[in-house]
């Protein structure tokens, strides 16, 4: 977390920079190389999406070789929505900090607490997916529950009480920019927390509407993801750097400091 907060402020940044990797391996490989050496000074943390390596041959290697070459004061959070039992999310607690070298994961929190626990080590990063920026998944993640809202809405309270709990690890939210007003009523649940959130660019995610609705007082608390939006730019340095000025300039307005 202090390596968050001290990324967050050195880069004046709250982008997180997404590296999904396409193209055939001698393509992805050049590629990430570009990307994280020409966003790197914009970028607040970097987050691998899991999947986009392992259906590689060598994926495990490109990802070990990836968080290697990215800076050692970014943050590198791990997108492997990583959402099995106790014993079992322990290997993958093991994987993303020991094999990979991760500051922080995703968890998918479906099957509570055990899922989450393994992974809250001392100073690690565990965003818990609260509400997906995908729209099929609104059905089921707006469903009411029995009493206490939405299943959503039980998310975001598991994120804070774990966060609460185990005061080691920082216990943030997944939260998608393509519904603003959720993100301000997860704020309202979870005001201290911080967020991750995808959906902005490829995704067509309102970025205004969702810093208004997500940032906290202190112009913070938002990790504003874009992955392909910077992977496909020509000049994924000019792209990471607009998108960080783009959010910064919210960030002005947002804080009390200039209110
Ligand atoms: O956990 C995530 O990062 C995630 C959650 C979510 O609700 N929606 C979502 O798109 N993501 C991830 O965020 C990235 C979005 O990529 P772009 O749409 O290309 O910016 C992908 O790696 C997705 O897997």
């Amino acid at each position: 977390m202090q390596k968050l907060l001290t990324r967050v402020q050195t880069a004046n940044s709250l982008l997180c920079v997404g590296l999904d990797p396409t193209g055939d391996d001698a393509t992805a490989t050049q590629r990430l190389q570009e990307v994280v050496a020409q966003a790197a000074p914009y970028a607040a943390a970097f987050k691998p999406n899991l999947a986009f390596f392992l259906s590689r041959e060598n994926g495990v290697a490109l990802l070990q070789q990836t968080v290697r070459s990215i800076p050692k004061d970014i943050p590198v959070i791990l997108d492997g929505k990583f959402g099995d039992i106790a014993n079992t999310a322990e290997q993958y607690a093991r994987f993303a900090y020991d094999i990979v070298g991760a500051d922080g994961v995703t968890v998918n929190p479906y099957m509570g607490d055990d899922t989450i626990r393994p992974f809250a080590r001392p100073g690690k990063l565990v965003f818990t997916l609260a509400k997906t920026s995908n729209k099929p998944q609104h059905g089921l993640q707006d469903a009411a529950m029995t009493r206490g809202g939405s299943i959503s809405d039980w998310a975001a309270r598991l994120a804070k009480l774990m966060d609460e709990e185990l005061t080691e690890a920082t216990i943030g939210l997944v939260v998608g920019a393509s519904e603003p007003e959720t993100v301000a009523k997860l704020r309202a649940t979870c005001p201290d927390q911080w967020f991750l959130v995808p959906g902005i660019g490829a995704q067509g995610g309102d970025l205004s509407a969702t810093l208004r609705a997500g940032l906290r007082a202190d112009g913070s608390g938002l990790l504003i993801n874009s992955s392909r939006g910077i992977w496909q730019a020509a000049d994924a340095g000019a792209a990471a750097r607009e998108l960080q000025e783009e959010i910064n300039q919210f960030r002005t307005v947002a804080s009390p400091a200039h209110t």
